[in-house]
């Protein structure tokens, strides 16, 4: 993650349940100064108005997501959209179960593993999100973190401002590229496959005009236990670098990073809350 104090939205979307209800899910947000979600990594490099962390932070508004098709709740999706909206998220349904399979065989696991271990799909969800222009102060739209999910899938317009961390520490611009959707891998990836595959560390710079974006997280089953898998440590004879946890108690405890927002950086649960 890009500092261990960092400033994000604090209403910003973050659970399946914060967005069932149909409303903006952060129609007041204001910049808070507090904790990111990420691993502590130090990038090199920072966008030279980024406020993570300062106190000049101003209270101004820096997103607002919606929720479009949650799997449980209503939604925010307008009568006259539904259709197209439905539409999308069927077909990005449908990269994520083909995106599973790829994963599957990459991660040289039994043919249909992960379609089976992951088949209930009532945890996913779309949402559309909104950057405000960047100020002169202060330019953070989401803070550096990780999905905590299984894959998600961003279609962002033509603004810019995705970035990801790469291993030496630099963030590299995730360019708009027409018709393209961004693949981001979760924690729940990272830990199945004992950190064969990582979780991108990745954050929103805003810019100085509006930003769009929908992302899809495709998700897991709550109820779900996750733990590295026997193809990753005993098959090959490594360690297990995390202990099991079940899917919702993750989610809860990022949650209750935004609700409950620790004072120590160190005190934000990461995914590293599960390692060995
Ligand atoms: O808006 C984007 O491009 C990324 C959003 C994101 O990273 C998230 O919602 O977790
Ligand atoms: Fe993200």
């Amino acid at each position: 993650m890009a500092s261990s104090a960092s400033s994000t939205t604090a209403c910003r979307h973050t659970s399946w349940r914060a967005r069932s209800s149909c409303r903006p899910l952060s129609s007041r947000c204001r910049t808070t100064t507090r904790p990111g979600l990420g691993r502590p990594r130090a990038p090199k490099h920072r966008s030279p108005r980024a406020t993570r962390g300062s106190r000049r932070t101003r209270r101004t508004r820096t997103s607002t997501s919606w929720c479009l098709v949650p799997s449980l709740g209503s939604t925010c999706t307008p009568p006259s959209h539904q259709d197209s909206v439905e539409e999308c998220y069927t077909k990005l349904t449908e990269l994520g179960l083909l995106v599973q399979e790829v994963l599957n065989e990459c991660m040289d696991l039994p043919p249909g593993f992960l379609t089976d271990y992951n088949s209930d799909r009532s945890f996913d969800f779309l949402a559309a999100l909104r950057y405000f222009p960047a100020t002169e102060e202060e330019d953070n739209g989401i803070s550096a973190h990780e999905d905590g999910n299984c894959i998600t899938f961003v279609i962002q317009d033509g603004v810019g401002g995705l970035e990801v961390l790469n291993d030496d520490g630099d963030w590299v611009p995730a360019e708009p590229v027409e018709g393209s959707i961004i693949v981001n891998l979760g924690d729940v990836i990272q830990v199945l496959s004992n950190n064969k595959l990582k979780s991108a560390t990745h954050r929103v710079v805003r810019k100085p005009v509006h930003r769009h974006s929908f992302v899809f997280f495709f998700n897991i089953h709550g109820a779900k236990w996750i733990e590295p898998l026997p193809e990753f440590t005993a098959k090959i004879g490594e360690a297990a670098r995390y202990r099991g946890f079940v899917y919702n108690e993750y989610m809860q405890l990022r949650m209750r990073n935004k609700t409950h927002p620790p004072a120590r950086p160190e005190d934000v649960v990461h995914i590293t809350h599960y390692a060995i």
